[in-house]
């Protein structure tokens, strides 16, 4: 099969930035779709492949849309259109031609729009054109004496290429969030390196097996998406005692999170990211208010990117759904070590004198 590849913002971007942002995107279709062939021409990607890659072409980040496509040459045009449209027109009404037409020709792209819709006219009498609203548009791109004729174009999942932005790690929990602010983070070109903090006897099993199916998705995405898990569990017993005899309970989510962006900072440094991902919206539990994050944020001295401060639940749920975490996310893995009333106004000052005595 042959593909036509569209990309975004790459052509924006100076010849050499260019050419290492396409050479990324066509590692990254490589490693997602397996094995197959390339042909570059400027603003186009054509892939050649022995079967349907629909799917897997989805799931690349820097592919705006693409088009499934049979090629010919430009004296066979008009009996290739004929034979393209047999099966595909009998059954709608109208349709329309659009042709786009790259190299020096003496006719312009209109006039074999004209032409190949008049042909199309006499050969199926039953249709009708219909410019603005067709049920079906037949597509030709006409590049010198080369023809790529289709009729779907297949939107991509957008962005820039994966990596091309350098490395990030996530506090990746497998709920509904941080799955979602990871995925837009490999969206706008970080290789994410999950890091998943496992606090059990505060969890269930269910969220190992939660984080796992989540990862799963994710990994359709990047081949390379492994999950790291760092055990959390004991932390989490020795801070809850030494907050219940200070009747500091409220305080748990903080000195939790700190932990994990500490340790999380560690992991970049050994991996070489440049920040960490976390799934935070503004708001949404009572340890994500602004006084919170302030003192929790201080906990690392690299930059916290939060992709869904600003989100509300309802949007992130439609994207987990788009994306497919949703169905994992929701598996229940309620943590167990949340207080009762949990602080909304971290006093960092406190924070750090137990975190000197902790230590
Ligand atoms: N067990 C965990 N492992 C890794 N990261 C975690 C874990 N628990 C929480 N986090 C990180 O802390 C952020 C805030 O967590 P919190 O539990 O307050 O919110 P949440 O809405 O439940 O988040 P999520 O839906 O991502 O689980 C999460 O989005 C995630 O980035």
């Amino acid at each position: 099969m042959l593909y036509l590849i569209r990309y975004s913002e790459i052509f924006l971007k100076s010849e050499q930035v260019r050419r290492r942002w396409i050479n990324k995107l066509i590692r990254n279709i490589r490693r997602i779709v397996g094995d197959c062939k390339f042909r570059l021409e400027r603003g186009r990607i054509w892939l050649i492949t022995d079967r349907n890659v629909d799917d897997k072409l989805k799931k690349v980040f820097g592919i705006v849309s693409f088009s499934p496509c049979e090629h010919c040459k430009l004296d066979e045009l008009e009996d290739f259109v004929l034979k393209f449209c047999k099966g595909k027109l009998e059954s709608v009404r109208t349709f329309a031609v659009r042709v786009k037409r790259v190299g020096e020709h003496d006719f312009t792209s209109q006039d074999v729009e004209r032409r190949l819709g008049a042909l199309i006219l006499k050969n199926f009498p039953h249709l009708k054109v219909d410019l603005e609203n067709p049920e079906k548009t037949i597509y030709v791109e006409i590049r010198n004496e080369d023809c790529y004729v289709f009729d779907e174009i297949i939107k991509g999942v957008g962005g820039i290429p994966l990596g091309v932005e350098g490395k990030l790690v996530s506090l990746f929990s497998g709920g509904i969030d941080s799955p979602v602010a990871t995925w837009l983070m490999m969206k706008r070109g970080c290789e994410v390196v999950p890091i998943y903090f496992d606090i059990r006897p505060f969890t269930s099993e269910r969220a190992i097996e939660r984080v796992e199916k989540v990862a799963k998705v994710l990994k359709e995405y990047d081949p390379d998406f492994d999950v790291i898990v760092k055990e959390h569990g004991n932390f989490l017993m020795k801070v809850k005692d030494i907050l219940k005899e200070k009747r500091l309970e409220s305080y748990t989510c903080i000195f939790c999170k700190r932990r994990m962006l500490k340790v999380a900072e560690e992991v970049a440094k050994d991996v070489g990211a440049k920040g960490i991902v976390t799934g935070d919206s503004l708001g949404q539990v009572a340890s994500q208010t602004l006084d919170n994050l302030l003192v929790i944020s201080q906990a690392c001295s690299i930059p916290i990117y939060r992709p869904l401060i600003g989100f509300d639940k309802i949007e992130i749920e439609e994207i987990a759904r788009k994306i497919g975490t949703f169905e994992y996310s929701t598996i229940p893995a309620d943590c167990l070590a949340v207080p009762k009333r949990p602080t909304t106004k971290a006093d960092l000052e406190k924070v750090l004198k137990i975190e000197e005595e902790f230590e």
